[in-house]
C-alpha cells in the first residue's frame, strides 16, 4: 500500500482516537454491511424479457449513453467491473425482467430456472441477491393497475407473479445462504381525482394477503413492501401509499421499503427510520435522489444521505436494515453510476461511524447546544478522507478517482464496441 496512505490514516486515527473513535475496529464493521446494487441502472430498467416493451409505470429513465447492457451476460460483466471499484462484498438486486433463459415465460410462470445462471454467477462472486416483481412494462399493467385492478383476472396475474417472485426469492436465499428480500412496488393509481379511494386500497390489501399466504422460511426470504406518494400519470392518487403499507406491514410484519423519492418534496425518509424502527419489523431502503420530483439521480454524498448514514449508526439499526439502491440515469456511463453512488452510500456510512456520538450525545442531555453545534461543525473538516482511502486501498479498489480511469478503459474497450458488433451482425 503507498506509504502516504497509511501515514495518513495513522494521523486521522489518532485525531478520532482523541474522541473515542475507534477507527480500526469501524473498518472492521463497515466491511461487514452489504449494499444492494440495482441491476436495472445498467440497462434503463429493460431487462431481458419483453425487451421492445416501453418502461411504463409511471417511471422513466432519461439519457441515451452509449454502451447499455443488452443481454445478460454484458449487464453481468458490467456488474462486475462495477463491484471491483466498490469495496466490500455486495449484493444485486435483480427484477423480474431479467430472466436469463431462451425459453418465452410469462412473468405468472417464472421459476427459479430461468434465473439459475443468476445464482451460479453470484456463488461465483461470493455475491448475494435481491428480488422485485415487475408489476409494470407489461400490456397487463396497460391501465395503470395490476394487484389491485378491478378485473379479478388481471388481478389474479399480477398475484400468481408476485407469488411466483417469492419463491425464486427463497430459492435465491438458500442457494446463496444469504437472506433474499423480494419487494413488491405496484405503481397503480389515478392521474385525477378518483371517486372511491378505498375500493382499490381494499382490493390492494386482499391481493397481498393472497400474496403472502404461503409462509416461507425467513432466512430465505422476507417480504418487503414500497409505497409511493406518485408517480408520472398517477399524480391524483396512488393506492400503495405510505399510510397503506406502512400498516399493512406492521401488522403483517414484513418489511417496510422507504424510497428516498417516494415522499412529499421536503420529506426526508432519515427523519422516518427511528420512528419505523420502533414498530416494523426491518426497514427495507431504497437510496435514490429526487430532484423536484421522483427522479432517480445518482445518489450524491449531499446532506440526505449523510443523515440516513447517520441515523442508521446512531439508532444501531443496521442490523435490521437492508440497503438497496435505486437510480437510473442513462446521462452519464453507467458503470460509473452504479460506482458513484455505491461508494457515495458506503461512505456516507463511514461518516456515521466517524461522529463523535457519545460527546454529541452527553451534551444535547445537558442541553448544551452550544457544544452539539461546535462539535458537529468542526467535525465536518476532519479528515475521513484519509480513512475512506485507507479502507479502499485495504479493500483492494481504487484510491479516489483512480476508479475513473479504469471505468473509461472499459468504455472504450468493451462499452463501446457494443454497439458496433451489433451493427456489424445486422450486416
Ligand atoms: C425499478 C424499481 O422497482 C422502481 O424504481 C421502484 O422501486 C420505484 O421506486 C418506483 O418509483
Ligand atoms: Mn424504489
Amino acid at each position: 500500500m503507498d506509504q502516504s496512505i497509511v501515514a495518513n490514516y495513522e494521523a486521522a486515527k489518532a485525531l478520532y482516537a482523541q474522541h473515542g473513535i475507534d477507527v480500526d475496529a469501524v473498518l472492521e464493521k463497515l466491511a461487514e454491511i452489504k449494499i444492494s446494487m440495482h441491476c436495472w441502472q445498467g440497462d434503463d430498467v429493460r431487462g431481458f424479457l419483453n425487451k421492445d416493451q416501453a418502461l411504463t409505470g409511471g417511471i422513466s429513465v432519461t439519457g441515451n449513453y452509449p454502451g447499455a447492457a443488452g443481454t445478460p451476460a454484458e449487464l453481468r460483466a458490467d456488474l462486475e467491473k462495477a463491484f471491483s471499484l466498490i469495496p466490500g462484498k455486495h449484493k444485486v438486486n435483480l427484477h423480474a425482467i431479467y430472466v436469463d433463459t431462451d425459453e418465452k415465460v410469462e412473468l405468472d410462470r417464472i421459476e427459479p430456472k430461468h434465473f439459475e445462471k443468476w445464482v451460479a454467477w453470484a456463488q461465483e462472486q461470493g455475491l448475494g441477491l435481491d428480488f422485485n416483481p415487475t408489476c409494470f412494462s407489461h400490456e397487463k399493467s396497460a391501465d395503470g393497475f395490476t394487484l389491485s385492478h378491478p378485473d379479478p383476472a388481471i388481478r389474479q396475474f399480477w398475484i400468481d407473479h408476485c407469488k411466483a417472485s417469492r419463491k425464486i426469492g427463497a430459492y435465491f436465499g438458500e442457494r446463496l445462504g444469504q437472506t433474499c428480500v423480494t419487494n413488491v412496488w405496484i405503481p397503480d393509481g389515478f392521474k385525477d381525482v378518483p371517486v372511491d379511494r378505498l375500493a382499490p386500497r381494499q382490493r390492494l390489501k386482499d391481493a397481498l394477503d393472497e400474496v403472502f399466504a404461503e409462509e416461507l422460511n425467513p432466512a430465505h426470504n422476507l417480504d418487503a413492501i414500497e409505497s409511493k406518494l406518485f408517480g408520472l400519470g398517477s399524480e391524483a392518487y396512488v393506492v400503495g401509499s405510505h399510510e397503506f403499507y406502512m400498516g399493512y406491514g406492521i401488522a403483517n410484519n414484513k418489511l417496510i421499503c422507504l424510497d428516498a423519492g417516494h415522499f412529499h418534496p421536503t420529506e426526508v425518509i432519515s427523519n422516518k427510520l427511528s420512528s419505523l424502527s420502533l414498530f416494523a419489523d426491518g426497514i427495507l431502503l431504497h437510496v435514490s435522489r429526487p430532484m423536484r420530483w421522483d427522479s432517480d439521480h445518482v445518489v450524491t454524498l449531499d446532506d440526505e444521505l449523510i443523515d440516513i448514514g447517520r441515523e442508521l449508526v446512531r439508532g444501531d439499526l443496521l442490523g435490521k436494515t437492508h440497503i438497496g439502491l435505486d437510480f437510473f440515469d442513462a446521462s452519464i456511463n453507467r458503470v460509473a453510476a452504479w460506482v458513484i453512488g455505491t461508494r457515495n452510500t458506503i461512505k456516507a456510512l463511514l461518516r456515521g461511524f466517524l461522529d463523535p456520538v457519545e460527546a454529541l450525545r452527553e451534551a444535547e442531555l445537558n442541553f448544551d447546544f452550544t457544544t452539539r453545534l461546535a462539535l458537529q461543525e468542526e467535525f465536518k473538516s476532519y479528515p475521513f478522507g484519509a480513512v475512506w482511502d485507507y479502507y479502499c486501498a485495504k479493500q483492494g479498489v481504487p484510491v479516489r478517482e483512480a476508479w475513473l480511469a479504469e471505468v473509461k478503459a472499459y468504455e472504450q474497450n468493451v462499452l463501446l464496441k457494443r454497439g458496433a458488433e451489433a451493427a456489424v451482425a445486422k450486416k
